[in-house]
């Protein structure tokens, strides 16, 4: 028996939240749907956070969608998310590439917000590069440094705000998915060699992003304990994005881009801004763009 199936036989009340979730095969009727109007078949998928969606240059023939002609896609409404989906070649390897996201704080639901990896599953991706704007909360870090993920903390889900919660189709993946290897050790020992063999050193780390709901950003109260509970960088994304992609077995990598740092002293006149995250995407668009691009060269899909 489905858990589906198994809830409704125990007598339990699912909610239309729990229950909106898509089935399986309506994932892959969606996944046909967006074959339908692309000959590529990338097993590489890469999503673009705030302002980060410069890295679709480097794609070559192109070949678009809007997520507002995709059934069930989430559209983005954020400034520096433009909601494309884009097909072509990175590096030589066929790709799929998100120009843009969904966050909780835009009001949709962490199925919809998760729905594209799912979509990415079914069309055969292997690896996922995740992308974001953060905001960093360890002391040595400065504006414009490319952090890589190491480990994530899911603040949302600390009261049950995960994408997996709700019956779980064995056919995505197991009920309880470990997450403490989500970000794959080897892709980011790459990533390390590949950033020093550009020069990068000094401008890429490894270190722990949390993740909160926004829309607002962070007391410095709540900055200072993010940092005394290990987190290097806090964003608004990411984290629903790796659970379900780890939990369908898709290879992980994480890039935070610090687009600002973090206030951590009372009365600072200094303050978070939108403006500042997209600046800041603009100025290291170039060398993230020559960061992945040369992963991608090497990978192993
Ligand atoms: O999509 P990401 O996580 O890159 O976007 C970050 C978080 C907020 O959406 C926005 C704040 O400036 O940037
Ligand atoms: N939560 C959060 N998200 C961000 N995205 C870019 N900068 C920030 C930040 O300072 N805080």
């Amino acid at each position: 028996m489905d858990d589906l199936k198994l809830h409704r036989s125990k007598g339990m009340i699912i909610s239309p939240e729990i229950t909106s979730a898509l089935p399986y095969s309506e994932v892959e009727d969606i996944t046909k749907e967006i074959l339908e109007k692309t000959h590529f078949r990338p097993k590489l998928g890469i999503i673009c956070g705030s302002g980060l969606g410069g890295l679709a240059e480097s794609i070559e023939n192109a070949e678009v969608i809007d997520y507002s002609e995709i059934t069930g896609f989430p559209v983005s409404t954020v400034p520096g998310h433009a909601g494309r989906l884009v097909f072509g070649k990175l590096s030589g390897k066929p790709v799929v590439l998100m120009q843009g996201r969904a966050h909780i704080y835009e009001g949709y639901p962490l199925h919809k917000i998760t729905l594209p990896v799912r979509v990415m599953k079914l069309m055969g991706v292997t690896t996922l590069i995740v992308t974001n704007a953060a905001g960093g909360l360890n002391e040595n870090y400065r504006v414009g440094d490319i952090m890589i993920i190491k480990d994530h903390i899911n603040l949302p889900g600390f009261s049950g705000v995960n994408p997996l919660v709700g019956p779980n189709d064995i056919k995505f993946g197991p009920r309880f998915p470990a997450m403490s290897t989500a970000y794959d050790m080897g892709l980011r020992q790459t990533a390390k060699r590949i950033a020093k063999e550009l020069g990068f050193s000094d401008f890429v780390r490894e270190g722990v992003y949390v993740m909160l709901g926004g829309p607002s950003f962070e007391t410095v109260t709540e900055c200072r304990m993010l940092r005394m509970v290990g987190a290097d960088a806090t964003g608004m994304s990411t984290v629903p994005e790796v659970i379900i992609a780890n939990h369908c077995g898709i290879r992980i990598m994480g890039l935070s881009l610090i687009t600002n740092c973090c206030v951590m002293e009372y009365d600072s006149p200094k303050v978070a801004n939108h403006k500042e995250v997209l600046e800041t995407g603009q100025m290291r668009s170039k060398d993230l763009q020559k960061l992945v691009s040369t992963m991608v060269k090497e990978l192993e899909l």
